[in-house]
Parts: structure tokens; sequence; C-alpha cells
């Protein structure tokens, strides 16, 4: 299978008053097209941060980031990001012109072609009835699933959420879950996901790196293609969740030690 992203030896530091901060450790992965990889560790460990060095927000200290074989250097419309918070919309652009706003500037669409195109992704994540709205009349729910809208309309090479469904009521979030899910299986779109929720990076992820307390090494990866949301609350998804949990608690008091 090719690799659509491929991680290698990435070590990311901060510049702070103190001097460098390494918040990632010699990390490397790759991700196959229509792979969902998620990001697991715990607060701190450097999940956002391999996530913008994918968008090309930060630059790696050293290793690399390639995406279909070419080096990440600056953000590009071939990898765009969901993020948690629910401001990502512009306030004066309605739902539909949000969405057709960036298929006009990054993807050279015509105005009528890239609110076609609006309309058609607003309808697969069901804000069909929305797409003359404001974002201010929005529920959160409704603003991640138009800011998903936004990034699928683009047809990036890769999607990167960071935690975008944290700050939604669990009622919410378990829809949108699973929404997404099957929008990837409609899609096929290759995912990278971060989360800090076990149970989450188990539904979402077809693949989970594990991550250590700051600064993020590599623990170890779980392949969970074959658990999804029929599994939820099973036996089998209960013994995954805490066996990662051991996995995480475990390294993390060793490392303490
Ligand atoms: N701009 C910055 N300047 C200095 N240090 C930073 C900066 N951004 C992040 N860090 C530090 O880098 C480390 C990794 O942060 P990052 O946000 O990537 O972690 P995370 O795993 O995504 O955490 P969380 O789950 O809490 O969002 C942390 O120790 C954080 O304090």
């Amino acid at each position: 299978m090719s690799s659509v992203i491929e991680a290698r030896r990435l070590s990311i530091d901060y510049d702070t008053e103190h001097g460098p901060v390494r918040a990632v450790d010699n990390v490397s992965f790759t991700v196959a097209r229509s792979e969902r990889l998620v990001l697991l560790g715990p607060s701190g460990c450097g999940k956002s941060t391999i996530l913008k060095s994918i968008a090309g927000f930060i630059r790696p200290s050293s290793g690399d980031i390639l995406v279909e074989g070419r080096a990440v250097t600056k953000p590009g419309p071939d990898r765009l990001v969901v993020f948690q918070e629910f401001d990502q919309l512009l306030p004066w652009k309605t739902v539909r012109d949000n969405v057709a706003f960036p298929l006009k500037v990054a993807r050279g669409k015509s105005g009528a072609e890239a609110r076609a195109l609006a309309e058609a992704a607003l309808a697969k994540v069901g804000l069909a009835r929305v797409i003359k709205d404001y974002p201010h009349t929005l529920s959160g729910g409704m603003k991640q699933r138009a800011a998903i809208a936004r990034a699928l309309a683009a047809s990036p090479e890769v999607l990167l959420m960071d935690e975008p469904f944290a700050a939604l009521d669990a009622l919410t979030r378990g829809t949108l879950q699973h929404d997404l899910l099957a929008l990837a299986e409609e899609l096929q779109f290759t995912l990278v996901f971060v989360t800090h929720s076990i149970d989450e990076a188990i539904l979402i992820g077809t693949r989970l790196h594990l991550l250590s307390a700051h600064p993020g090494r590599t623990i170890t990866t779980f392949d969970t293609s074959g658990i999804g949301a029929a599994q939820l609350g099973s036996p089998q998804f209960r013994a995954l969740s805490e066996e990662i949990r051991h996995t995480l608690f475990g390294r993390r008091s060793g490392a303490a030690a």
C-alpha cells in the first residue's frame, strides 16, 4: 500500500525564554491511503505539535514529513485542518460561502462551481437546511459539521483533525463520531486525528500511534482496523481500551520512576 504521509525521525523544539524545549522526540510513522491514523497520548505529549507540522504551520527541528512524496515546507490545500474551536468559520459569511470561499481562493473554482461543491459538501454533513444562515446561529456541533464540510469540499490529500469533538457534549460528540466514520467509509479519505480519549481513538482510528508524556516519544502502535462503531461497548472494545490505558499509564509511571 502506498504511503500518503511519511514522518521520518521527527523532533520538534519550541523556542522559549528558557531556551529550546523539546515537544516531540524522534517520532516516525507512515499513513497509507484511506487509513485513519490517531495520535493518542496524555496532555502535552505533542499530538497537536505533530499535526501542525504535517499541516506545515511548524517546521520540525530535525527529521522530515513527506506528503505524497513531497517534503512539507508550508501549509497547503492538500492538508486541511479541522480544529477543536467553534470559531473556525468567518462570521460575516454564510455557511455556504464559508465552504465556497476557500474553493475559489485555493482551488481556483468559479463562483458557481464553488457554491455547487459547497452545497454538496454541506448536504453530506447534514447541513442542507442552513446553507444561507450565518455561523453565530449554529450550535457547536453544526459549526464543527460546517468546518468538516469546508475541509472535505476541497478534496484534500489528507484531512487533519485536532480534537474536533472535544468541546461538544457527549451526545453530540457521539453523533459526530459516527457521522465522520460514515463519511470516511463513503469518501475513503486519509485522516490523521488527534485525541486524548482512548475510546474515541479506538472508534475513529484504523491504527493508533501511542505517544509518551512530554516530550512525546513513540510507545507503540495498535491496529484497530477491525474495531468500529459496531463493537462499541463490547467486551473486545473494553479489553482493548484497558490494554491501551495500561500501556499509556504503565509507561508514564515507568518514565516518572
Ligand atoms: N508555542 C509554544 N511554545 C512553547 N511550548 C509549546 C508551544 N506549544 C506547545 N508547547 C509545549 O509543547 C508540548 C506539546 O504541546 P501540544 O499542544 O502539542 O501537546 P498535546 O499532546 O496536543 O496536548 P493536549 O492534549 O493538552 O492538547 C507541551 O509541553 C506544550 O507546553
